[in-house]
């Protein structure tokens, strides 16, 4: 198979994007194809893959998957580099237009000059705090903030937000001390959350500034992760650290996020886009067509 891709980063977090308007795969090869062209020995080397899809309820759709092949509900790094695609390709002909995602529709708008996006703002849509809502076992109702959580004889202390995708958020001292490798794997993974989570990692340095390291569910550490930022941000104010209508310098492994949860709800995220290659994927798979 002969796939055309487009290669985009947001921060250093990246991925192959395949516009299915023009050329639809079916969806059982899905998952396989997603580890494929994230593979950086055979395939092409990404975080995962991301499909711009046709949508019933906004101009465009998105759906992620991981480098492992599951499928993620939300992306903010890759939601920014969808609003650069679909605008540069015209997809939509305003600055400002809905992307669905199987998080719900989310607004975006795209900052230009002469036709080519830098930079795009993403209305994240509101977090979602209960337990039940991570999703994480417990109690029914309760937000889980600053919550002692013990993973191998370690104890932490967890606050866990959904942005359409489920975070543990742990605060610590100094962000290079973060025990992203020792713990990432077994947080992941833990049996206390029903579907994987993604880990965060977040040092204050003052109420409208942070350091940030993730171990992204699926697909490891990698550079940045918008939704684990927007989370990071929310985890700050229901801490105490930073003030809600606040905007939040958010500093990744791959560069700045700028995030501010507003008084009336949603997580708002601005931050760049960019487009490394664009080519064709010689998908060697066998016993299809
Ligand atoms: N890197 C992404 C998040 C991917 C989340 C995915 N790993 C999941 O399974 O939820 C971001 O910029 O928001």
């Amino acid at each position: 198979m002969e796939i055309p891709f487009t290669k985009m980063h947001g921060l250093g977090n990246n991925y192959i994007y395949i516009n299915v308007f023009d050329y639809p795969i079916e969806e059982a090869l899905l998952p396989e194809l997603a580890k494929d062209v994230s593979n950086v020995h055979t395939g092409i080397g990404s975080d995962g893959l991301i499909l711009i899809t046709p949508s019933e309820r906004a101009p465009v759709g998105m759906r992620m998957f991981n480098k492992d092949g599951s499928e993620g509900k939300t992306c903010g790094n890759g939601l920014r580099c969808v609003a650069k695609y679909v605008y540069e390709h015209q997809l939509v002909s305003d600055t400002t237009f809905s992307v669905e995602t199987r998080a719900g529709v989310v607004q975006a708008e795209v900052q230009e000059k002469k036709g080519k996006v830098h930079s795009v703002t993403i209305d994240m849509g509101k977090p979602l705090l209960h337990r039940k809502d991570i999703p994480m076992k417990g109690s029914e109702t309760d937000k889980v903030v600053n919550e002692p959580f013990l993973v191998d004889e370690t104890e932490l202390r967890l606050t866990a937000v959904s942005m359409g995708n489920p975070h543990a958020v742990f605060f610590v001292d100094q962000i290079e001390k973060a025990p992203l490798y020792e713990l990432g794997p077994a947080i992941t993974g833990d049996h206390r959350f029903p579907e994987g989570v993604n880990v965060d990692f977040a040092e204050i340095i003052q109420s409208n500034e942070m350091n940030f390291r993730v171990w992204e569910r699926g697909s490891g550490v990698t550079q940045a992760c918008g939704s684990g930022a927007c989370a990071a941000v929310v985890a700050a104010v229901l801490n105490g650290f930073s003030e809600r209508g606040q905007e939040v310098c958010v500093h990744l492994t791959g560069g700045d996020l700028w995030i501010t949860w507003e008084h009336d709800g949603p997580v708002r995220m601005r931050g760049p886009a960019e487009t490394t290659a664009i080519g064709t994927y010689y998908w060697n798979k066998t016993g299809i067509i």
